[in-house]
C-alpha cells in the first residue's frame, strides 16, 4: 500500500530560517508580496482598482505581545483555494502564470508564508475572495503544522485579505513601530501603490509614489538632483553623476551611480536590486559587466528570476543579455561624454581609469573616442598617444617599470619620447592603436637601441681613447659584455649598459641558475641552451663624462680596469639590473681594491696611480 509523505513543518520552518533566509525580517517581504500579488491579480478583474495595503502595529497595553495585523484589498481566497494554496507547502496559485511564462506575479514556489513562523507560533488568515460567493473564511495555520478553515465571525465588506501575527516572544524585535516601518519601507519602497501603516491611531504612507526614476520631473536638471538625492539616500554616498539604465531584456529599468571615489580595482560592486518593485537584494553582484566596476546601481527588474531566497537573480541567458544591454547604456553615457563635456570625462578618467581602459581595450568606437584623454607616462612628462603622435611620430614604448627606468633619464636627455606602459592595460592600449587608426605606428623599444642615437666620437679622441678600450675590453670579457665609447646626455652618467630583450632574458636566467641547485640548474641550462641568440649586452662610455676623460688618460693599467669594472657594476645598478654572484664579488672586490689604492697614494692625487 502506498503512503503519503509526512512533512514535519518544525523541521522545514527551521530549515528556511537557518539556511534560506537571511533574516527573520523578511517575513515583512513576504507578507507585501503576497498582498502585491493579490492586487495585480484582482486587477486582472478589475483594471480599474488601484489597490493598496494597510500594516496595523497592534500593542497591548498590558505589556502582553504585540499584533500586527496586513490587509489587502487584492483577490483574495475561496475556501477550496486556501485549502489549495494556503495549507499545502510548495503549491502555489502563481504557477500556471508561470508555467505560461507570465511574469505577472513575484510569488511562485509556495513557501513564502511560512517564513511568517520564524517570528510567530499562529498566523491567522482572514479572507473574502473576490470571485467567489462573498463569504468571509478563516484559516488558523499552526507552526506545528496543523490547521483549521471555517466562516468567519468577522465578514469583510469587500474582498480582500488580513494576515493577523502575534508575536513570538523571542521575535518581539520584529514587531516594534520602528522595525516594522523600517522593514516595510526597505522591501516595499518602490511599489507603486500606498503602503499605510497605522500604529496608536495614527496612520501614515510609509512609502513615495514608485521608483525616482519613473517619476516625471519639471527639467532634466531637477530629474539629476532628484536621482543623485536619491543615491544619496539609498548608498550614502554623494556620487559624480548619475546614468539611466535600460534593458528590454529582463524588462530593466533604473540608475547607476558614478562613485566619488577609486574602488579597489577588479572590487565587485555590490547593486540594489528590485523583482517588481519589491526589494530583492542589496548585494547583488552579477549585474553589470565586469568592466564597470566604477558605478553603483539601483535597478527593477520585471522579466528576471530570482532564486528561491530571494536574494539574487538566477544566472540565466536573460540576466547575460540584460547585462550586455547595462554595459551599453553605460559606454553610451561615456562616449557622449566625450563628445559633450570633456573635463567631466577627464575627471571620471582620472578617478576611474582602469575601468576606462578596460572598457577602450574591449570596443573600438569607444577606444577611438576616449584615446584622446588618456594620459600616459613618457620619458618627457604625461601625454596622451596623441600628443606623442602629432611631436614625435612613432610610439615607441616599453612594457616594464625596470626596463623604462633604465631608458628614461638617457633617452629623456637625447630627446628621445618613450612611453611607460608598465600599467595595467597600457602595453595593450598602446598596441591596439595601429589596429584602430590605420596611419599609427608603435613599436616596443629596448635600451639597445639607445646608442644608436648617440653621438660618434672624432679621430683623434678616438686615439686617445684606445687604451681605455682596450682595457675595457679585456676586463668585460668574462662578462660577455661588448664596449664603446660616444657622446650622450646628461652628461653626468659616465656608462651606459644595455641590451635587447633577449640578453636581458638570458642575463636573469644565467643569475637564477647560479643560485639554483643541481636539478633546477640542468633545467636552466636546457632552457639557456634553447633561449633565442641575442645581441650581447654593450656597455657604452660617454665621452663628455669628466670621469670618463680622466680615466683614459690613467697610466696604471691595474687601476684603469679596477675603475672600469666598478663603473660596468655601477651602470648595471643604476640600470636596475640585479647583480649575479660573479659581478657582487666584482664590486667587492673593487672597492677594497680602491680604498687600498687611496690610502695607498696617501690620500694624494699625484700619488701612485693618480688621474692625469
Ligand atoms: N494576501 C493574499 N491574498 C490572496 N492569496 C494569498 C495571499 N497570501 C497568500 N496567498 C495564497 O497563498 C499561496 C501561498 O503563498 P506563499 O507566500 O506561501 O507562496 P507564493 O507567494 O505562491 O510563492 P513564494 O514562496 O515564491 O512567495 C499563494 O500562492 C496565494 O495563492
Amino acid at each position: 500500500m502506498d503512503h503519503r509523505f509526512q512533512i514535519n513543518l518544525r523541521g522545514v520552518i527551521d530549515l528556511l530560517s537557518h539556511h534560506l533566509y537571511s533574516s527573520p525580517g523578511v517575513y515583512v517581504r513576504e507578507l507585501l508580496q503576497n498582498a502585491t500579488d493579490a492586487i495585480r491579480a484582482r486587477q486582472q478583474l478589475e483594471p480599474s482598482h488601484e489597490g493598496s495595503v494597510r500594516v496595523e502595529l497592534i500593542e497591548k497595553q498590558d505589556g502582553g505581545l504585540p499584533t500586527l495585523l496586513f490587509s489587502d484589498d487584492g483577490i483574495g481566497l475561496t475556501e477550496e483555494e486556501i485549502h489549495r494554496f494556503l495549507a499545502t507547502i510548495g503549491e502555489s496559485s502563481k504557477r500556471e502564470a508561470l508555467a505560461e511564462r507570465r511574469n505577472d506575479f513575484i510569488g511562485q514556489f509556495g513557501i513564502g508564508l511560512l517564513s511568517c513562523f520564524m517570528v510567530c507560533d499562529e498566523l491567522l488568515v482572514v479572507t473574502r475572495s473576490a470571485k467567489g460567493d462573498g463569504r468571509t473564511m478563516e484559516w488558523r495555520g499552526r507552526h506545528d503544522g496543523t490547521y483549521s478553515v471555517r466562516p468567519s465571525e468577522h465578514p469583510l465588506e469587500r474582498p480582500g485579505t488580513q494576515v493577523f501575527l502575534v508575536a513570538r516572544a523571542n521575535a518581539a524585535e520584529y514587531f516594534t513601530a520602528e522595525r516594522v516601518r523600517q522593514l516595510a519601507l526597505h522591501y516595499g519602497g518602490l511599489l507603486p501603490f500606498p503602503i499605510l501603516l497605522t500604529v496608536g491611531g495614527s496612520t501614515e504612507r510609509i512609502n513615495t509614489e514608485g521608483a525616482p526614476w519613473r517619476r516625471r520631473y519639471a527639467s532634466a536638471s531637477e530629474r539629476r538632483a532628484a536621482l543623485l538625492a536619491y543615491g544619496r539616500e539609498v548608498f550614502g554616498a554623494d556620487f559624480l553623476d548619475c546614468i539611466p539604465l535600460k534593458s528590454p531584456a529582463g524588462d530593466v529599468e533604473g540608475v547607476a551611480f558614478v562613485l566619488p571615489f577609486s574602488p579597489h580595482y577588479n572590487a565587485k560592486q555590490k547593486h540594489r536590486v528590485y523583482l517588481k518593485n519589491m526589494l530583492l537584494s542589496e548585494s547583488a553582484e552579477n549585474l553589470l559587466p565586469d568592466w564597470a566596476f566604477f558605478v553603483k546601481c539601483v535597478v527593477n527588474a520585471n522579466e528576471l528570476r530570482p532564486t528561491a531566497s530571494r536574494e539574487s537573480f538566477y544566472e540565466n541567458e536573460t540576466l547575460a543579455k540584460a547585462r550586455t544591454s547595462m554595459g551599453q547604456a553605460l559606454r553610451r553615457y561615456l562616449v557622449d561624454l566625450s563628445k559633450e563635456d570633456p573635463r567631466a570625462l577627464q575627471r571620471l578618467i582620472a578617478l576611474h581609469g582602469l575601468s576606462v581602459k578596460a572598457l577602450a581595450l574591449d570596443d573600438d568606437d569607444f577606444y577611438r573616442l576616449v584615446i584622446p584623454w588618456l594620459p600616459f607616462e613618457t620619458t618627457m612628462g604625461m601625454m596622451t598617444l596623441a600628443e606623442y603622435r602629432r611631436a614625435h611620430g612613432t610610439v615607441r614604448y616599453v612594457s616594464t617599470l625596470d626596463d623604462f627606468r633604465q631608458v628614461a633619464r638617457v633617452a629623456a636627455a637625447q630627446g628621445l619620447c618613450v612611453v611607460n606602459s608598465a600599467y595595467t592595460y597600457d602595453t595593450d592600449l598602446i598596441e591596439k592603436l595601429p589596429h584602430v587608426f590605420s596611419d599609427a605606428q608603435v613599436e616596443p623599444f629596448s635600451s639597445a637601441e639607445l646608442p644608436q642615437s648617440f653621438e660618434e666620437l672624432g679621430l683623434d679622441e678616438r686615439e686617445a681613447l684606445f687604451p681605455l678600450l682596450k682595457v675595457a675590453e679585456q676586463a668585460l670579457q668574462p662578462f660577455g659584455c661588448d664596449v664603446t665609447v660616444k657622446k650622450f646626455r646628461p652628461k653626468e652618467v659616465p656608462t651606459l649598459y644595455s641590451s635587447d630583450a633577449e640578453g636581458a632574458f638570458r642575463r636573469d636566467a644565467e643569475r637564477a641558475r647560479e643560485e639554483s641547485d643541481d636539478l633546477y640548474g640542468a633545467m636552466m641550462d636546457n632552457v639557456l641552451a634553447s633561449a633565442p641568440g641575442s645581441e650581447r649586452p654593450l656597455l657604452t662610455f660617454n665621452y663628455l663624462n669628466p670621469v670618463v676623460k680622466k680615466l683614459s688618460g690613467v697610466t696604471d693599467r691595474e687601476l684603469m680596469k679596477l675603475s672600469v669594472e666598478m663603473l660596468y657594476v655601477q651602470a648595471l645598478l643604476l640600470g636596475h639590473r640585479p647583480l649575479s654572484a660573479k659581478e657582487m664579488a666584482l664590486l667587492n672586490q673593487g672597492l677594497l681594491g680602491l680604498i687600498a689604492a687611496r690610502l695607498d697614494g696617501g690620500g694624494e692625487d699625484s700619488g701612485r696611480g693618480g688621474m692625469h
